[in-house]
C-alpha cells in the first residue's frame, strides 16, 4: 500500500508538496465525516486510490503546460493533487468544475489551505461551456465522470488544436474509445494505470465532432 514516501520516490516531489498532500490526507478525513466526498471503503488507501492515481496523470501532459481543467472533480481527483504537484510552476492554475456546492466547498478549503492554484466552478460542466468560460486549454482531466462518447461531449467545447485530455479509465476504456469513434475523430493512445491492474489513461488528441446526434 502506498504512502508519502512512495510518492516522493515516485513522482520526485518535494518536502513541501508531501506536506500540502497530508494537509489534503487530514481534510478528507475530517470533512468525510460530514460529506460523503470517496467510498469510505477507499479510505484506508487514500494515498494509492486517490492521490497516485491522480498524479500519475502528470507524466502524460506537456512539461509547458499552464492552463488545466479538471471537470467532475468530486473531493478533487485528480484536479487537486496536480494542482498540488504544478504549485512550484509560475503561471500553473487549475480550473475544476463540480456541480455538488459542498464538494466545491471543500475544494475551496483544501486550495486555500495547501496554497494550490486552482479556481473552483460550483456549476454544471454545461453551463460553464455554454458560457465559453473554459475555451483553449492545455489539459484537460476527469476521473470517474462519463462513459467516453460522454466525457467528450462535456469536454469539447474547451479543446483547441493543442490540447490534450487525459482520462482515467477501467478495463472498458477499449470498448469506450470504440464507442466514441462513432461520433468524434481523434487521436488516441491508451497507457497502462500505475494504480488499477485493468484501468488505462487514455489521451485524446485532436478531437473533432463527426457526426451530430
Ligand atoms: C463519481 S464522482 C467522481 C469524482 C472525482 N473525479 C473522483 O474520481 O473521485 C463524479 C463527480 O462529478 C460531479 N458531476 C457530475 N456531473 C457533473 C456536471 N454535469 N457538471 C459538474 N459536475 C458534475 C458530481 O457531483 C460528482 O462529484
Amino acid at each position: 500500500m502506498a504512502g508519502p514516501d512512495d510518492f516522493a520516490r515516485l513522482f520526485d516531489v518535494s518536502r513541501e508538496t508531501i506536506d500540502k498532500l497530508l494537509t489534503y490526507e487530514a481534510l478528507l478525513r475530517q470533512w468525510q465525516r460530514t460529506i460523503n466526498l470517496v467510498a469510505p471503503s477507499t479510505l484506508d488507501q487514500v494515498w494509492s486510490r486517490h492521490f497516485v492515481d491522480s498524479a500519475q496523470l502528470f507524466r502524460f501532459a506537456p512539461e509547458n503546460a499552464t492552463n488545466w481543467l479538471d471537470l467532475g472533480s468530486g473531493a478533487g481527483f485528480p484536479g487537486m493533487v496536480l494542482a498540488i504537484m504544478l504549485a512550484e510552476r509560475p503561471d500553473a492554475r487549475v480550473t475544476m468544475v463540480e456541480s455538488d456546492t459542498r464538494k466545491a466547498a471543500f475544494l475551496r478549503e483544501v486550495g486555500r489551505r495547501c496554497s494550490a492554484p486552482v479556481d473552483i466552478r460550483a456549476e454544471r460542466i454545461e453551463k460553464a461551456a455554454t458560457q465559453s468560460k473554459l475555451g483553449g486549454v492545455d489539459v484537460i482531466t476527469a476521473r470517474a465522470l462519463a462513459p467516453l462518447p460522454r466525457l467528450l461531449e462535456l469536454a469539447a467545447p474547451a479543446f483547441s488544436a493543442h490540447t490534450v485530455a487525459l482520462f482515467l479509465k477501467g478495463r472498458e476504456a477499449e470498448a469506450e474509445v470504440a464507442a466514441a469513434r462513432e461520433r468524434w475523430t481523434f487521436d488516441a493512445t491508451l497507457e497502462p494505470s500505475l494504480t488499477d491492474a485493468g484501468g488505462r489513461i487514455v489521451a485524446i488528441r485532436a478531437l473533432e465532432v463527426d457526426r451530430e446526434e
